[in-house]
This record gives C-alpha cells, sequence and structure tokens, in this order.
C-alpha cells in the first residue's frame, strides 16, 4: 500500500494504549477483494485481550467522564482535523481492504469525519432539566451521566463511519470504548486509533480487538463492565447479541438488515427518479442496508423507467477501486457472489427477465455485473431477503394502497425511499410507511445531523443528531427535599 504517511498502517491490536499482538501469537491475513493480494497480517485475539480492554476502559473512565465537556470537545475536535488531513491514505486504506471505488471512500471518510466534529460540538450540549415537583417540600432534578464502558462490533461495508458514528458520541459524554471491527476490515480501524492517540484522546479511550467474534462478542456480551453493546451487521448477529446481553441487562444498540423498497409513481420526475435509484442501488455496489432491495415502479412508467435506468447501468464502470472511472468494485467475498448469483437464478426460474447484467463479471473474482431483473413478484427471494448486492428487482404496481402494503410486508423496517410529486400523496406515502428512515425524491438520507436507524427487526436506538446522543447516556432522577 502506498501511502504518504506510513504511521497510519497498523497491524496490531490496540489495548490500553499499547499496539499488542494476540495472546496465542495467532494471526488473520487482510486481503484485497479486487486482486486477492494479502495486504497485511493481524492478530487473531479472544477473550482474554478483550477482558483486558474492557478493564483498561473501565480505569481509563473514571477521569475522563470527570473532564470538562469543554476538553472532551477539543480532542474530538483535533481527532476530526486529523482525519480530513488524512482523508486520501484513509480512503485507500478502506478501498484496498474492501473494494469500494476510491471516490466512494474518500466520500466514507469525510461522511466518518462528519460525526465526530458533530459530535464535539454537541458533547457541550448536554442538557439536564429541573421539572416542577407535585409537593413543594420536593425539588426534581435530571441529571444526563455517561452509561460507562462501550462495546461496539461493525461491519466491513463502512470500515470507518460505522465506527466513528458509534465511537464519536460515546467519547463526547464521557464513555470509554471498544471495538471489534470486522475481520476482513481492521486497518480502518486501527488507522482510527493512531489518529486518535495522535489528537491526545488518553489511553485506554478507545481500543481494538480483531479476531474471532464468537469469543470476543461472547466476552462483551457476557461482562458486567461493558453497560451498552453497539452493533452494525445482519439481523442474525444483532438477535444472538441481544440473547447474550440478557444476563447482564445491558442497553443495546442494533443497525440490522434492511429490505429497502424504492418506491416510483406515475407523477414522478423520471429523471431524478432514475437518478436517486442508481445512488441508492449502486453505491457501494449494493452493499449497504439502505440500499434499495425493491424497486416498485407504477404501471403508467414501469417501462419507460426500466428503460432510462437500464441507460445508465450500461455506462457503470467495473473494477478495481483505485483504477480511474471504476465506480463498482468487487463485492467483499465470494459467498456474497454466491448470494447474489442465487438471488438471480431465482428469480430467472420464477419468471423474471434479465434486462441487462445478471452474472458475474469477466473481470473473475468477487466482481458481478451491475443487473436489473424485470417481471420480478412476491414469490421471489428478492422480495424477501436483502441481495447486498448490485442487482434492483423491478416490481409492479397499481396505485398507493397496493405499493404500500407490498413495501410494508416485510420484517425489515430501516430504510425507505419514493418519488412523487403530489403532495397530499407525499404526506400519506411518508406517514404509512413502517420504517425508520423515508427518503422522498431523493435515494441518499445519511448524514450526521439526522438520526439513523429502523423499525422491527431492523433494530433499536438512532446513531447521529441529537437523538444519537441519548444511546450514550443514562438519566439520573435527584429528588431535593427540605429538611
Ligand atoms: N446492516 C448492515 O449494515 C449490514 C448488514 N449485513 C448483512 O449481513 C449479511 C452478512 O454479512 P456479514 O458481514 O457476515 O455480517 P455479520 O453480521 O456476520 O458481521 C458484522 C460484524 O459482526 C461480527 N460477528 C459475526 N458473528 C458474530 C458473533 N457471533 N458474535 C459477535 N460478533 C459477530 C463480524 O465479525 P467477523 O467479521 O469477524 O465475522 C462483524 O464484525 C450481508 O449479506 C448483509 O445482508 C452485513 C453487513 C452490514
Ligand atoms: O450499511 C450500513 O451499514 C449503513 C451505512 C450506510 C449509511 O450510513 O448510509
Amino acid at each position: 500500500m502506498n501511502l504518504t504517511n506510513k504511521a497510519l498502517l497498523r497491524d496490531k491490536g490496540y489495548i490500553d494504549g499499547a499496539w499488542v499482538d494476540a495472546d496465542s501469537g495467532e494471526t488473520l491475513e487482510v486481503t484485497n477483494p479486487a486482486t486477492d493480494e494479502v495486504i497485511a497480517v493481524v492478530p487473531k485475539m479472544g477473550a482474554a485481550e478483550t477482558r483486558r480492554a474492557i478493564e483498561a476502559a473501565r480505569v481509563a473512565q473514571k477521569l475522563w467522564k470527570r473532564r470538562p465537556a469543554k476538553e472532551r470537545s477539543n480532542i474530538l475536535r483535533k481527532w476530526f482535523t486529523l482525519i480530513m488531513e488524512n482523508q486520501e491514505d484513509l480512503a485507500q486504506i478502506i478501498t484496498d481492504e474492501m473494494g469500494k471505488p476510491l471516490t466512494e471512500a474518500r466520500g466514507e471518510i469525510a461522511y466518518g469525519a462528519s460525526y465526530i466534529e458533530w459530535y464535539a460540538e454537541e458533547a457541550k450540549r448536554v442538557y439536564g432539566e429541573t421539572i416542577p415537583a407535585p409537593s413543594d417540600d420536593k425539588r426534581i432534578v435530571v441529571m444526563k451521566q455517561p452509561i460507562g464502558v462501550i462495546a461496539s462490533i461493525t461491519p466491513w461495508n463502512f470500515p470507518n463511519a460505522m465506527i466513528t458514528r458509534k465511537i464519536a458520541p460515546a467519547l463526547a459524554v464521557g464513555c470509554a470504548t471498544l471495538m471489534k471491527p470486522a475481520e476482513q476490515t481492521p486497518l480502518s480501524a486501527l488507522a482510527l486509533c493512531e489518529l486518535a492517540e495522535q489528537a491526545g484522546l488518553p489511553k485506554g479511550l478507545i481500543n481494538c480487538i480483531i479476531g474471532d467474534p464468537v469469543a470476543i462478542g461472547g466476552e462483551m456480551t457476557a461482562n458486567d463492565t461493558v453497560r451498552k453493546v453497539t452493533f452494525t451487521g445482519s439481523t442474525g448477529v444483532g438477535r444472538l447479541l441481544m440473547k447474550q446481553s440478557s444476563d447482564t441487562i445491558k442497553k443495546l444498540g442494533l443497525e440490522l438488515g434492511g429490505n429497502a423498497p424504492f418506491i416510483v409513481f406515475d407523477d414522478a420526475d423520471l429523471d431524478a427518479a432514475v437518478e436517486g435509484a442508481m445512488i441508492s442501488k449502486y453505491r457501494n455496489s449494493g452493499q449497504t442496508c439502505v440500499c434499495a432491495n425493491r424497486l416498485y415502479v407504477q404501471e403508467g412508467v414501469y417501462d419507460a423507467f426500466a428503460e432510462k435506468l437500464a441507460a445508465k447501468v450500461r455506462e457503470l464502470k467495473v473494477g478495481n477501486g483505485l483504477d480511474d472511472g471504476v465506480v463498482q468494485g468487487p463485492l467483499i467475498d465470494m459467498k456474497a457472489i454466491e448470494k447474489v448469483e442465487d438471488h438471480v437464478a431465482d428469480a430467472l426460474a420464477k419468471g423474471g427477465e434479465i434486462v441487462c447484467g445478471g452474472k458475474r463479471h469477466a473481470l473473475g473474482k468477487s466482481f458481478f455485473e451491475p443487473t436489473i431483473i424485470k417481471n420480478v413478484t412476491k414469490e421471489m427471494k428478492v422480495a424477501r431477503e436483502e441481495t447486498f448486492g448490485p442487482v434492483a428487482p423491478l416490481f409492479k404496481f397499481k396505485d398507493a394502497e397496493d405499493v404500500i402494503e407490498q413495501a410494508n410486508d416485510t420484517e425489515f423496517g430501516l430504510a425507505s425511499y419514493f418519488y412523487s410529486k403530489d403532495m397530499s400523496n407525499v404526506f400519506r406515502v411518508a406517514e404509512e410507511l413502517e420504517y425508520g428512515m423515508v427518503g422522498v425524491n431523493t435515494g441518499l438520507i445519511s448524514n450526521e445531523a439526522a438520526p439513523f436507524g429502523g423499525v422491527k427487526q431492523s433494530g433499536l436506538g438512532r446513531e447521529g443528531s441529537k437523538f444519537g446522543l441519548d444511546d450514550y447516556l443514562e438519566l439520573k432522577y435527584v429528588c431535593l427535599s427540605e429538611i
């Protein structure tokens, strides 16, 4: 990897301010999915290292929570500045370890850093309240206090931003943290630790454990010192962590799977809808939990939308994310390719028709052709499961009632999108969609000022915005009585 700032390429875990190997000496290889090249070898840690990180965080938090909010804010601000100064190198690390095109990786660095900047500011605004008491001899004071030690587990699809979105609010309010990044993308996490250290974050407040997910997750959830587990990833693992956390009654933040509907009404601006679909569906090659998974197009514009979308999709350049002009990188691994192939084959067997793409890309490895399928029905896997790949299945619908029922017919409830110019339709549909987030006439909804999160089996809690701060705070009620 050809980085300007070589200090960013760390290949050890980070516990209590020290760069460390696994107790066992075992290691994991990090590979570039575009080339299959091994780009780093990192330690494979387990429960014992996790316990040490938790203890370091416990000790560090005692002092950190007492630091004035302004001091915590200044350190976070410095961290933000360092990240932006190193944006190019950090973006290259992302592209090398998970494949997304460099332009998207640069965007992720700015997006991830925006959560640190935002929470550096919000750190100073953790207001309590006084409440009028029901009797004259009492006063009710409500204070907000940091929860304590926070453990985070994050996925490979946003190796930087999913970490900062969790760690920044935690540190801002006075919590201490330990993180377990996905084993496919530990390098972005370690680079963030390096820059946090350079920003002056005291040791023990941020720790990074890489390795066996079952052992690390087991310790994080069983250990009483950890008061909150925050996770982004599949619903299956989220459910498991929730079960495991029940013995110690932890708070949970869960950002889980989605099955986002993207609805185009007859009255929509069709070009805008196509542009939104391109962003929402093909961003990160379809590998985000808010990616459009089911595209519902009203009868009157179905064929026109399919044609316009296909014209854009055929232009997408697939390849190594470091190469000029590439906008679609490889999928994360061959398991991901097999899932996408299975969804496409299932749709074709049940009457779906390929408009473009539909198979592995000629480049080989885990590259897949950007794909559109039409004549899709609710019996197909693409209707029920998150494909997590560059496949746009087009469903046809009659009217608003019909499409709302189909859109809500899923156990998931993360992101949803629709395009319409009729204001009465806009309000009604936005209210009726059972989702935590609704994009109206836009395919891109994520930013640091907005509450990101889902309903139903898409998770618990919100990340980003002023609401995201509350997830790292406990309310303490103090009752003052006259004597
Ligand atoms: N909501 C979202 O943003 C995401 C959704 N997904 C969905 O999940 C599917 C599978 O992707 P995958 O990457 O396997 O997602 P996972 O949920 O398996 O992985 C997410 C994180 O959880 C960790 N993990 C896995 N098993 C456990 C466990 N038993 N205890 C504690 N931590 C665990 C992983 O570690 P390790 O890497 O070491 O296995 C990783 O850090 C995707 O196809 C997609 O549908 C995936 C990623 C993000
Ligand atoms: O896929 C995810 O894990 C969610 C991140 C995407 C976003 O923040 O828009």
